[in-house]
């Protein structure tokens, strides 16, 4: 049993706010900039590779003890010190702020837990244990990552101009679904991939060819 619901959260240009600057700290910061989050680091000391972001300006460090006011205006916290302590001081100051927050030393205690996460572009593949043992998640996305290769990045992309094109151009709703369903093969996306006619966006020839797939699947 879960009680954890899984979702995907538009954070772009929103303040986040991480507070702690060790490893655990890093690893959200890193995942929060993933998705063009604003990115706050609050700590009186930074990991290098949180010195190298706060350097290059993709995040902003505030180089001290994390205060209550510092949530303000965050639409998401992360605490992450090595400190239970201050960890659970901020994720009350958030909860009065009604900001969710993530405890790194106690998952449960917090509003959200950060699964393993593994991105192909827009293809976003996620695993969690509910805390079980995130090394589990760890080991389960890398195998993700070896069945979906690099090539998924540009098939995702393909398949929003088969989509954007499907949708358009094909008015019954059974028949979108189906031409859809049978466009998603590993095989089908390779063949769209490198498809020169959909590059020059000859719709007729796409669906002819989704409803030939369609045919040859019902056999
Ligand atoms: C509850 C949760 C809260 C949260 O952080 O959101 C949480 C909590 C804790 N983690 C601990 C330890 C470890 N965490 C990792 C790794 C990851 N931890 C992540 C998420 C989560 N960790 C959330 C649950 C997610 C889920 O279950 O699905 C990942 C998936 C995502 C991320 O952090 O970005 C990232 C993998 C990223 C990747 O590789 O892709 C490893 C593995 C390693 O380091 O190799 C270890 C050591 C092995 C072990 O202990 O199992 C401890 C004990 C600390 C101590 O001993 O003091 C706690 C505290 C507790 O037990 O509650
Ligand atoms: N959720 C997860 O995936 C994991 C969680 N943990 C937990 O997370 C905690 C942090 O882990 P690490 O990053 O490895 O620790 P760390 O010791 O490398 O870093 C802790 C950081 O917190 C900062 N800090 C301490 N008190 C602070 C305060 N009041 N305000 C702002 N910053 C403060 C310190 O300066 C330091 O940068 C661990 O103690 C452990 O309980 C550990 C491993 C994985």
């Amino acid at each position: 049993m879960s009680d954890w619901y899984p979702m995907m959260y538009k954070i772009a240009g929103r303040k986040c706010v991480v507070v702690g600057g060790g490893t655990v700290a890093g690893r959200k910061a890193a995942g929060l900039l993933e998705a063009q989050a604003s990115v706050y680091v609050i700590s009186p000391k930074l990991s290098p590779e949180l010195r190298d972001l706060a350097d290059a300006g993709k995040v902003r460090w505030l180089e001290k003890e994390a205060e209550d006011s510092d949530l303000d205006d965050a639409v998401l916290v992360f605490a992450a010190t090595d400190d239970p302590e201050a960890n659970r001081r901020l994720a009350e100051a958030a909860g009065s702020r009604a900001i969710p927050a993530n405890l790194a030393d106690d998952g449960d205690k917090g509003d959200f837990i950060v699964p393993a996460v593994l991105r192909r572009g827009g293809l976003v593949l996620t695993a969690s244990t509910s805390g079980a043992g995130p090394a589990l998640a760890s080991r389960i996305v890398s195998e993700l990552a070896e069945r979906y290769g690099p090539e998924y990045n540009e098939n995702v992309e393909v398949l929003r101009t088969i989509r954007s094109i499907v949708k358009s151009e094909v008015s019954d709703p059974a028949e979108r679904r189906a031409m859809l369903q049978v466009a998603v093969t590993d095989e089908a996306l390779h063949e769209f991939r490198s498809a020169s006619w959909l590059k020059d966006m000859d719709k007729p020839e796409l669906i002819a060819r989704l409803r030939q797939r369609v045919n040859d699947r019902k056999g």
